[in-house]
């Protein structure tokens, strides 16, 4: 039976599991307004509405960034050496194998083994020993998404703050609430046995009465609030911060204000607070703001394993139109092994006209766009990686950074172009490049209007790769594909 889901037991299931932190802690949520709302839509209504919705979904880099610590089950591990400049070159360079040496308090100790976590992650080898220094380093820390990066800060903080005293110790800046959250939950969960330190979060929306005496020893906030809590109703007094976290960087730097609010917070705080810096990328406008923020800075950098077109094969099949295009995709679908498929759109509105072709045709499929909130996109990917949907139909929503590994076919019902008609490489290879990850062959197609075959044959060039005229009128030739 043709199913289409959209994952309103997902938000569900996140909000108890966010509803279950510590007991004293003062969460937002029961008075917070302004979030997302996590209302599940009418999908009969949105495709019959689809005339009205040609909008294209364009990357939100605060919600792939939430979308990845949902859905991710592990550590990301890295093949590549970390990196690191010390502040001090002569300084001797310290890294460790085990937590125990680094001498944490027992409780924190028990809280990282009651995580699973047998041993650091490679970053953390490196970053763990200078963050947990005499006296205290700033550091300014780049790897990819689930490298191990939160925890290390969340250890930071909580080795460093003295459960006796009541007030806020530790900051830690998040682009956005739910970000902001997703690190409180690991604060909770590591330090379960550090009982008498305590979480606040300083988000829109969490309204603390001006006079307020916050006692709780770790604030995490995003900086617009933040920045309010400090200056205007003096809630927190900066100069008694010990450690200064900014997280996601790359994300914060992408939001209008945010840069500016982080750097008036870190010029009010003490000049022996340490300061820490933490970002998945490391693009020239990331690197300058950390240098700004961040005052005689190590550096640790774990380089991001890179997508190649290597090993996939790429095909291209000319079309007229929309309905042509669809009927080499059932072609193609009908001729060939597929594992699992992601099929890419250019707009909402051809993933959900396409959603709708292939339900009525019997496949089952489903539909990830902008729209949804997070957790309903969380849900989607999930089932889609459990094997439930063998396709899955999205726009560039969901074409960077997300990591579903068993994909062996991906395919461009539309080419991804730039305003004014450029073909978007970097898109294309995002696309693309996760179908042949970790050595796998992968299999790319590509269905093309004749107009736009110019812009394929600029993807061709600028790639260096051969992209292969393919018929699916030929059944022969396609089952010929070898992968
Ligand atoms: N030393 C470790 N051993 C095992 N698992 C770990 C270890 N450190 C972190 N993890 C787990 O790996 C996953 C990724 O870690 P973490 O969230 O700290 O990465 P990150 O680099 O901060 O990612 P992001 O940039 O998305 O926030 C989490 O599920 C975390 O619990």
């Amino acid at each position: 039976m043709a199913s289409l889901r959209w994952g309103g037991d997902a938000g569900a299931a996140e909000s108890e599991r966010l509803n279950s932190h510590f007991s004293n802690l003062n969460h937002p949520r029961n008075n917070l307004r302004g979030t997302k709302s996590t209302t599940v839509r009418n999908i009969g209504g949105s495709i019959n509405n689809i005339e009205e919705d040609d909008e294209e979904d364009v990357v939100d880099l605060a919600a792939n960034s939430l979308l990845n610590k949902l859905i991710r089950q592990s550590l990301v591990e890295s093949s590549h050496h970390v990196e690191v400049l010390q502040k001090d070159p002569s300084s001797p360079l310290y890294s460790v194998k085990t937590f125990e040496e680094l001498r944490l308090k027992e409780e924190l100790l028990k809280g990282i083994y009651a995580m699973g976590f047998n041993r650091p992650s490679k970053i953390q080898e490196m970053a763990l020993p200078m963050m947990l220094a005499h006296p205290p380093q700033n550091l300014i820390a780049q790897s990819q998404s689930g490298t191990g990066k939160t925890a290390a800060f969340v250890l930071a903080m909580l080795s460093r703050v003295n459960a006796l005293e009541l007030f806020p110790q530790c900051l830690c800046l998040a682009p956005t609430y739910e970000l902001a959250l997703q690190t409180g939950r690991v604060v909770e969960q590591m330090g379960k046995f550090c009982v008498d330190v305590q979480v606040m979060y300083a988000v829109r929306g969490n309204r603390i009465c001006r006079g307020t005496n916050i006692t709780k020893q770790i604030v995490i906030g995003t900086p617009g609030t933040v920045l309010d809590w400090c200056f205007k109703r003096k809630l927190i007094d900066l100069t008694k911060i010990r450690v200064f976290v900014l997280d996601e960087a790359d994300v914060m730097i992408d939001t209008q204000g945010f840069s500016d609010h982080s750097i008036r917070i870190q010029r009010a705080l003490p000049s022996e607070c340490q300061m820490l810096l933490f970002s998945a990328t490391f693009e020239d406008c990331v690197w300058r703001f950390a240098e700004r923020i961040i005052p005689d800075p190590n550096v640790i950098k774990l380089r991001k394993e890179e997508l190649t077109l290597n090993n996939i094969q790429q095909y291209y099949v000319l079309c007229e139109h929309r309905k042509d295009k669809y009927q080499a995709l059932c072609n193609i679908y009908g001729s060939i092994t597929i594992g699992q498929a992601i099929i890419f759109c250019q707009t909402r509105q051809n993933a959900k006209w396409l959603t709708m072709e292939m339900i009525e045709d019997g496949h089952q499929v489903s539909l990830l766009t902008g729209e949804l909130t997070v957790e309903q996109r969380a849900s989607i990917i999930q089932r889609f990686r459990d094997g439930k949907e063998k396709v899955l139909i999205t726009t560039n929503v969901c074409a960077r950074g997300i990591d579903v590994k068993q994909v062996t076919i991906v395919v461009n019902f539309d080419l991804p172009v730039k305003q004014g008609e450029e073909p978007d490489y970097e898109t294309y290879l995002h696309r693309i490049g996760r179908t042949g990850r970790f050595g796998k062959k992968g299999l790319a197609f590509n269905m093309i209007e004749v107009d736009k075959l110019p812009l394929l044959m600029k993807i061709q060039d600028h790639f260096n790769s051969i992209i292969k005229q393919l018929n699916a009128e030929d059944m022969d030739e396609i089952e010929m594909i070898d992968y």
